[in-house]
Order: structure tokens, then sequence, then C-alpha cells
């Protein structure tokens, strides 16, 4: 089979990752992302990690970022020698963490700065994607006077501002009803159409969301031992190439039954993890 997309330049090279406090935690996870090229298309990557809860989610997460040095091993950013640094990969938090005594516009303005030659084009910058996203009527608004999903796009753009084309999310389905899941769904497909560089990372346990949004779906697993106990020390046990099995970029995945078969493989994969 023919596949709609080719592959570009290596984004993103998790290499042999370890982990290690009293115990392994991560053992040599390795992972990579290339930049997908789809003809006519502005098509940027999603990869989400799934894996049970404890099994060391938010310590790769935390690697990925550039937040916490790996025991070993190492993640290194569009080809680059050297390791990821603190601030190159986006982080939008679950609790969206803004300046509250700042405006929308002041939030990311303050980002902006960091990364423009010229207020000039930092206000460029800001008034372009407030308009992506729809929020230009917010620039004046606080923090505290919107609603979630609007702190949560504030929260990507700030991020987008001051990083170079990669967001990781944390958990940004929990606690959602399924309309507002929908629209966390619809904002991160927005994201990585923007720029075909835009790389987003998410880490969830939501099955159903990740195959929504997701080309890629990494989980994370240990190995059990001869009496069915696990193992410490995780690794990615499996990677799903959605794309590759056209389950990706399709607006209307959830009505198919391939969605229902992947969900429930996943889930039935995880209790095994
Ligand atoms: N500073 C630390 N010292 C010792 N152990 C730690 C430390 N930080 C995390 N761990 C252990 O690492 C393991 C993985 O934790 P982590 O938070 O990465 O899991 P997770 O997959 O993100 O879980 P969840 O989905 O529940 O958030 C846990 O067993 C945790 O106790």
């Amino acid at each position: 089979m023919k596949h709609p997309y080719t592959l570009g330049q290596r984004l993103l090279t998790i290499d042999k990752v370890c982990v290690s406090y009293d115990r392994p935690i991560l053992e040599a996870v390795s992972g990579t992302i290339d930049n997908i090229q789809r003809e006519g298309m502005q098509q940027g990557q999603v990869v989400c990690l799934l894996g049970p809860s404890g099994v060391g989610k938010s310590q790769l997460f935390r690697c990925i970022a550039g937040l916490q040095r790996p025991t070993s091993g190492s993640v290194r950013l569009n080809g680059a020698q050297r390791e990821v640094q603190p601030g190159e990969v986006g982080v939008v938090a679950q609790n969206y963490p803004l300046f509250n005594h700042r405006t929308v516009w002041g939030n990311l303005m303050v980002a902006a700065s960091k990364t423009s030659d010229t207020a000039e084009q930092a206000r460029q910058r800001c008034l372009a994607l407030l308009e992506e996203f729809e929020m230009v009527d917010t620039a004046k608004s606080y923090p505290l006077a919107l609603s979630g999903g609007q702190r949560q796009r504030v929260a990507i753009a700030q991020q987008l501002l001051c990083s170079s084309h990669f967001l990781l999310m944390d958990e940004p389905f929990s606690g959602l009803d399924p309309l507002a899941k929908t629209k966390v769904c619809e904002t991160i497909i927005r994201v990585s159409m923007t720029n075909e560089l835009n790389t987003i990372i998410v880490v969830t346990h939501d099955v159903e969301s990740a195959i929504r949004i997701a080309d890629t779906l990494w989980v994370l697993g240990r190995e059990r031992n001869a009496d069915g106990k696990l193992i410490s020390g995780a690794s990615i046990k499996e990677v799903y190439n959605l794309a590759e099995m056209g389950l990706a970029w399709d607006p209307d995945i959830e009505s198919r039954k391939e969605f229902f078969e992947m969900a429930a493989a996943l889930k039935g994969r995880f209790a095994t993890l």
C-alpha cells in the first residue's frame, strides 16, 4: 500500500533514556519523531504517550522537556548532538499557569518578547496566534475571567511563542466532559496544522482522544517475570503508526469500527503492562 505521506528530517530523538532512583523507572527508552510530509498539506506531528498509572510517563515527559537529565541516555532535537535544553520544548501543564495580573495580551507579549527581534515582530506574532485561536476579543481579558478551554489555548499560544515548534502537553483531557474533550482535540489538531514543524507530544490516559488526534502512539510499559510480577524499568513497548494504518487525520475517525477496535486493543494491552 502506498502511504499518503513521506518522512522528512528527524525532529526528536530519544536515545536509550534510563532514569533510576532506588530502582529503575525508565529502562532504555528510545523513540524518534520525523517530519511528516503530506502533499498539499501543512501537517505537523502529534504523538501520544500512553501507559498505565505510575509507569513513568511524567519522568519521560520531564526528560523530553529538558527539565530533568536522564540517569543515562539523551534527548535531542532536530538532529543536534547536544541534549535538549529547558525552554526549547514548550510545556503545557495541567493547570495552565499564566500571569493572573496580566491580560491575555500581556501574557503573550512576555513570551514573544523573549524570542522576537523587535517589539513589532512580537506584536505581530501574538496577533497571528490570537487570530489563529479565534481569541482576539479576549486580548484585554485577565486569565481568571477566561474559561478553562480559553486558558488552555492561551497557555498553548504562550508556549508556541517561546519554544521552537515543540509542545509537550500533560494530561490535557483529564477531568473534561466529552464536549470539552472534543474542543481540546480540535485545538491540538489545529496547532498541528499551523506549521509543518509543529510537533506535539501528549501524555494521556485517554485512549479514545489519543486515537482521535495522533499520527503515532507510544505505549510505555514494563515486562513481567515468570511469576507474572511486573519488573521495574519501563520502555516503549508498542509503537502504533496510525498514519500508516490509515487511522490518522480522519475527522470521522470516531464513526469507524477500526476506532473502537483500536481503543479496545489498547485498553487490553494496558492491562498487561
Ligand atoms: N523523585 C523520585 N524519587 C523516587 N521515585 C520517584 C521519584 N519521582 C517519581 N518516582 C517514581 O517513578 C515512578 C513513575 O512515576 P511517574 O509519575 O513518572 O508515573 P506516571 O506514569 O506519570 O503516573 P501517572 O499516570 O499516575 O501520573 C513512580 O513509581 C514514582 O513513585
